[in-house]
């Protein structure tokens, strides 16, 4: 798992903390749609937006509306799509940057590739695609494959590997530019930046939170930026509840 230590407790005024979804706040399904909660996330995260005086955002992959249905009623600033969709206020306006024409084009190419009945899926964000392969391990080099033929020539477009997935998002768009328009807004302005994550898309929201004079800390194994370490989603939850209790 590595030699990286366990995070300190979060200071009530002085840090404000980033949380990824996937992976961090609940554990993997084989269906976007299929996750469950831990029991007491919507309670433990009310705590600890309360304990940081708003300063808790989720900054995640998905879209905002997919993590709302989630965890409705509450409705934290975030961004959802790596930052193509941001919410600066709890309950406030999602403001949803337009994807890049090239999107269409690599829209139509993965559905010319991936029909019905295929064992890969995609997941269409809108502002943008995500193959699937969790339930197909052996299908993940057909996948990056069809990722990197969908956005051939298309300049505007990333091609970016996760957990059991290819996403194609928009060039320009990562979690550390989207922690750091957070940060420019109240209550998260003048305070240090803490983001928990475990994939590789969260490696630039710890580069930025670090640089920026925050810390990050990564869930379970794998090479990373971040200062510390807990080992999964199980252990993000009780790390979490103790500062929410402290
Ligand atoms: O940034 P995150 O909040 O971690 O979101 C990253 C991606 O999460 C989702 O995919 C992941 O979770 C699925 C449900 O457990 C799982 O089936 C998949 O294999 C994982 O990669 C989401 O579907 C993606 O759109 C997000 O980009």
């Amino acid at each position: 798992m590595g030699d990286l230590s366990k995070p300190p407790f979060l200071d009530k005024t002085l840090h404000a903390l980033f949380l990824d979804f996937d992976g961090t706040l609940v554990g993997f399904a084989d269906d976007p749609d299929g996750i469950t909660l831990e029991p007491g996330t919507l309670e433990r995260l009310s705590a600890l937006e309360e304990r940081q005086g708003g300063a808790v955002a989720l900054i995640s992959g998905r879209a905002l509306s997919s993590i709302d249905r989630f965890l409705a009623p509450l409705a934290f600033p975030a961004a959802g799509v790596h930052g193509q969709e941001v919410r600066y206020t709890a309950g406030g306006e999602v403001v949803t940057a337009p994807p890049p024409d090239d999107l269409a084009t690599a829209r139509a190419r993965l559905q010319a590739a991936i029909g019905p009945g295929d064992k890969l899926r995609i997941e269409d964000k809108e502002t943008a695609l995500v193959v699937h392969y969790r339930t197909a391990p052996e299908e993940a080099d057909r996948a990056e494959r069809l990722g990197e033929e969908a956005v051939a020539g298309c300049s505007d477009l990333r091609l970016v590997k996760g957990h059991a997935i290819v996403e194609i998002r928009p060039a320009g768009v990562d979690k550390g530019k989207a922690i750091e328009k957070l940060m420019q807004r109240e209550p998260f302005a003048g305070r240090k930046a803490v983001f928990i994550g475990d994939d590789t898309t969260d490696e630039d929201g710890f580069e930025w939170v670090a640089s920026a004079g925050g810390f990050g800390i990564k869930v379970g194994s794998g090479e990373t930026t971040a200062k510390y370490r807990l080992d999964d989603v199980a252990a993000v939850h009780r790390w979490l509840d103790a500062v929410a209790r402290q």
